[in-house]
């Protein structure tokens, strides 16, 4: 119970000296409210987690101290001074998913003949391991994330039929031997620094001095589906976690009318009809047939009208919608939108363009905007037009707003979260997943040339119930005369981006990969007024992952989910693909939403066999979530 759990904790800061002050109390009551590290299940009757990484811990864990813990589920005390063999108490606790010593000084073989079965990842990596790698490895059939790196291991590595196998990395040790078939799928940075290891990825074992006698292992299916970069993720060591406070800052002026606007509505008096636009079906789309709800045939001839587009309720002309009272949402890169508010009630946003193209490539923009429009991930064009003063687009106002605001918005205001909702981690799955599809959808329309060009947070809207996205501002980019980079995506333009100006699919799928690392970490991207510096999001992560991989990374709202942990490092791995240096080795959008629907099965017993695909996303499980 928790009172046993508390004198275990209390048994193990007793007997290993550290020099941060844990603040554990002599008190049961409290281990769950306020012992540093500890975190209690949902009904708080048992200690699940145990994260003490670089608290100064020193010397060998005792016998009967934390091995005592026997509902804990996560345990990370990496960074640390601690040495001898690892406490066998600790490995027949059954409910153990996480394991993480990575960089302290144990010693011994390692232990995994006798490791729980219900070990998701393990990282044992800079430590001074020694022996072989024991081939019972292949009983841990939960094990997605294996780290062994920089030990003295030695001897062949056993074949490891692991299905769930994502991220396996043994470079720096003295294996010895040919590659096992099962692990070949693996990159190079996954066996490095074994001099005696051969055979795919490295080179081929023949012709050199023979390699160790290690019996011929049949050809196993690889672990699939794999990303280049995940091993990175494991590489390298100490502690410095990055305390950046960035806030979000929504402009929200209230202003009236767009007086401007009005003006130049009265002189255009007599071409304000309205008509309606018919687009022809998308590839990926899978909106309602376009209807004529608006205007007549005779006056499609006619200029300057409001044009509507889809089969949409919207019944308001350009005069009412220059009688709108209007609140300035923001200033973006292509002008201004506002939230306008009708005489009947309706709400839309007006998007003001400034510096676009002429009307002839505006409206061909258009068609294609309508068009893409129509996937439910994409936020939809609902009504354009264009005058010679004036530039407009018409959207559906979505009060949820955008990510960028539930991720950000009125974080750590003084008062503890100053009544925000923290948004739960089953939702940012969906809400990723949404995105990578509407991205998809971008990118296999028009040939497969299409690309969004200023994929960032503020530009995701989300539904009423936050559990799905909608890519906005698709085209937008293309419409500009002068198509400057717009100067508020910085954060998470894409190297190549930055260097030629010019936006691919593939810087897509980068500024896609930043947006998941916001995502993870609630850290904000964007320049934000105040701070001087820009957060280059992917260099941050990766120095903090280097040397904490697990909690620290991760924003703090998501830690009371904590079973959800493995998740998250999965969506890390996926970022991480994303955000690659070298646009070749990101993935297409179309294999990051097949990532994304796997990782949602992850916590399910019943993962889909590859010939279920197309079932997927309506499958689609939830994970469980803790509070
Ligand atoms: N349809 C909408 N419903 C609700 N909020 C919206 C809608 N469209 C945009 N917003 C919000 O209004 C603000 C301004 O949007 P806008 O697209 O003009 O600029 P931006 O996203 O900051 O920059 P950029 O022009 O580079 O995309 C953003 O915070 C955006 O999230």
């Amino acid at each position: 119970d928790l009172n046993s759990d508390g004198e275990a904790l209390l048994a193990f800061s007793d007997a290993v000296p550290h020099s941060r002050n844990l603040n554990w109390k002599n008190s049961p009551s409290s281990v769950c409210s306020s012992w540093v590290g500890v975190t209690c299940g949902a009904d708080q009757s048992r200690v699940v987690a145990l994260r003490i990484p670089a608290v100064g811990l020193v010397g060998r864990i005792p016998l009967g101290t934390i091995g005592k813990l026997d509902a804990l589920q996560f345990l990370s005390i990496r960074n640390n001074l601690l040495s001898g063999d690892f406490p066998s108490d600790l490995l027949s606790i059954p409910s153990l998913q996480l394991l993480n010593l990575q960089n302290n000084n144990f010693s011994g073989n390692l232990p995994f003949t006798s490791f729980p079965s219900s070990l998701t990842i393990i990282d044992f990596s800079f430590n001074s391991f020694t022996g072989g790698i024991p081939p019972a490895i292949q009983n841990l059939t939960k094990l997605r994330f294996l780290n062994v790196q920089n030990n003295s291991l030695s001897g062949p590595i056993p074949e490891m039929n692991l299905p769930k196998l994502r991220s396996f990395n043994v470079s720096n040790n003295n294996l010895t031997g040919p590659i096992p078939a099962s692990l070949q799928s693996f990159t190079t940075g996954s066996f490095l620094g074994n001099s005696l290891l051969c055979g795919p990825p490295l080179a081929p074992c023949s012709g050199g001095p023979a390699p160790s006698p290690l019996p011929q292992t049949p050809p196993q299916k690889p672990p699939s589906p794999t990303l280049n970069s995940e091993k990175k993720i494991s590489t390298g060591m100490t502690i410095a976690i990055a305390a950046g406070i960035l806030t979000f800052l929504l402009i929200a002026a209230l202003t009236v009318l767009l007086c401007l606007l009005k003006n130049r509505g009265k002189k255009e008096d007599g071409d304000m009809a309205v008509e309606s636009k018919a687009a022809k079906s998308s590839n990926c789309g899978k909106g309602e047939k376009l209807t004529e709800q608006y205007g007549s045939g005779a006056q499609e001839a006619e200029r300057n009208k409001l044009v509507f587009f889809d089969g949409c309720s919207y019944n308001f002309d350009l005069e009412d919608l220059l009688r709108a009272s209007a609140e300035v949402l923001g200033k973006g890169s292509c002008g201004t939108a506002y939230k306008a508010v009708l005489e009947d009630g309706t709400i839309v946003v007006v998007k003001r363009l400034k510096d676009v193209v002429g009307k002839k490539d505006f409206e061909q923009q258009m068609d294609i905007i309508g068009k893409v429009g129509q996937h439910p991930n994409i936020h939809p064009l609902r009504a354009y037009y264009y005058s010679k003063d004036e530039k407009l687009m018409v959207f559906d106002y979505l009060p949820a707003g955008s990510f960028s605001s539930a991720l950000h918005g009125n974080r750590g205001g003084g008062g503890g979260g100053g009544g925000r909702t923290p948004l739960k981690w089953e939702n940012r799955v969906k809400i990723a997943l949404g995105v990578a599809k509407g991205l998809e959808c971008i990118h296999s329309e028009g040939g497969s040339k299409f690309s969004h060009g200023n994929i960032k947070s503020s530009n995701i809207l989300l539904n009423q119930e936050m559990d799905d996205a909608l890519v906005s501002d698709f085209g937008l980019a293309q419409l500009m005369n002068f198509p400057a980079l717009p100067s508020n995506m910085v954060g998470y333009r894409a190297p190549e981006l930055i260097e030629t100006g010019k936006f691919s699919q593939k810087s897509d799928v980068y500024s896609f990969g930043v947006l998941l690392l916001e995502l993870l970490t609630a850290k904000n991207a964007l320049h934000s007024p105040g701070a001087d510096e820009i957060l280059d999001l992917p260099k941050w992560v990766q120095s903090v992952v280097r040397e904490e991989w697990t909690a620290e990374v991760f924003d703090s709202e998501l830690m009371s989910f904590s079973h959800v942990e493995e998740e998250m490092v999965l969506m890390l791995q996926i970022a991480m693909a994303c955000v690659a240096k070298s646009p070749d080795q990101r993935p297409k959008m179309k294999d990051v939403v097949s990532l994304i629907v796997e990782l949602r099965h992850s916590d399910s017993e019943t993962r889909l066999s590859s010939d279920d695909k197309s079932n997927k996303d309506s499958n689609v499980t939830t994970p469980q979530e803790e509070p």
